[in-house]
């Protein structure tokens, strides 16, 4: 697949009477690696959620990996689009094992039953929670898991049915500051893999913006303050504007710090 990973055309969302977004415009091309940014209630788990085929916006045009929502199988689509988020690790049963969960991710489903996995599958559910650092939770159940180990367990889930889409919300909310630098450490060495997905990550915190991701779109209100090149976006104008206060900016070694100007 080359190209257009999601197209967004003048997508609003409301429900009970609340406008949850107005007119998104957005264009996310194939290896991007883009992160919604924006103060709470912005809207971002609900674009978020359109991206993911989760919801249907009611008004615009949504296409993801060239289909186009409403006119396609969405049962088709989940499985091409990775998702880790608070609300799927909701629906994981506390005894659920650690390899389970990752491995029926390539049933798009939660809760092993009897499904029937080769080793391939296997040996690669072992080497994704290797490569994020959890080889030792494998025999672990769910509901005995960190909240970081928990971040880092969604994230190989995620990542195993090889999705051509990845999407991340507030990978790193919950986490001590050792386990958010681990975490950002460990997206940044992704978002630097060529064979890695495209990324859209959401987050409240440009401190938590890895390093090598490219693309930054900022929320307020339901409405698009600024999208674009990541520096061209996060600028202290743009990053005031979003959060409604005055901000000073800086990047260091590649990341980003925000705090109130004065
Ligand atoms: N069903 C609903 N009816 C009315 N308002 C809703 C509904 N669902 C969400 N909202 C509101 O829409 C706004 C956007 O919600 P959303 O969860 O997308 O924001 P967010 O940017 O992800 O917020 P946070 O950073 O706090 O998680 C919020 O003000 C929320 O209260």
């Amino acid at each position: 697949m080359a190209g257009e990973v999601l197209q967004l055309r003048g997508v609003g969302v409301r429900r009970e009477g609340a406008t949850l977004l107005r007119d998104v415009t957005w264009t996310v091309n194939e290896n991007e690696r883009w992160v919604v940014v924006g103060p709470n209630g912005a809207g971002k788990t609900t674009l978020l959620q359109i991206a993911a085929a989760m919801l249907h916006p009611t008004e615009g045009s949504v296409e993801i990996l060239e289909e186009e929502l409403g006119r396609t199988d969405v049962f088709e689509l989940r499985p091409r689009i990775g998702i880790a988020s608070s609300a799927v690790a909701a629906k994981v049963p506390d005894g659920e094992k650690v390899i389970d969960l990752v491995l029926t991710a390539s049933y798009a489903i939660v809760g092993r039953w009897q499904e029937e996995y080769d080793s391939l599958d296997v040996s690669r559910a072992a080497g994704l929670l290797d490569a994020l650092g959890c080889a030792e939770l494998m025999g672990r159940t769910f509901g005995t898991l960190s909240e970081g180990e928990r971040k880092r367990v969604q994230i190989a889930r995620a990542l195993m049915p090889d999705p051509e889409l990845l999407l991340l919300d507030e990978p790193a909310a919950g986490l001590d500051l050792g386990g958010r630098e681990d975490l950002v450490g460990r997206l940044s060495r992704l978002a630097d893999d060529p064979a890695a997905p495209t990324m859209v990550m959401v987050t409240h915190h440009v401190e938590e913006v890895p390093e090598g991701f490219t693309h930054a779109l900022l929320l307020r209100g339901g409405e698009v303050v600024a999208q674009g090149k990541v520096d061209e976006v996060f600028t202290v104008e743009h990053l005031s504007h979003c959060f409604g206060l005055p901000l000073s900016v800086e990047r260091q070694n590649g990341r980003w710090y925000a705090r109130a100007a004065g």
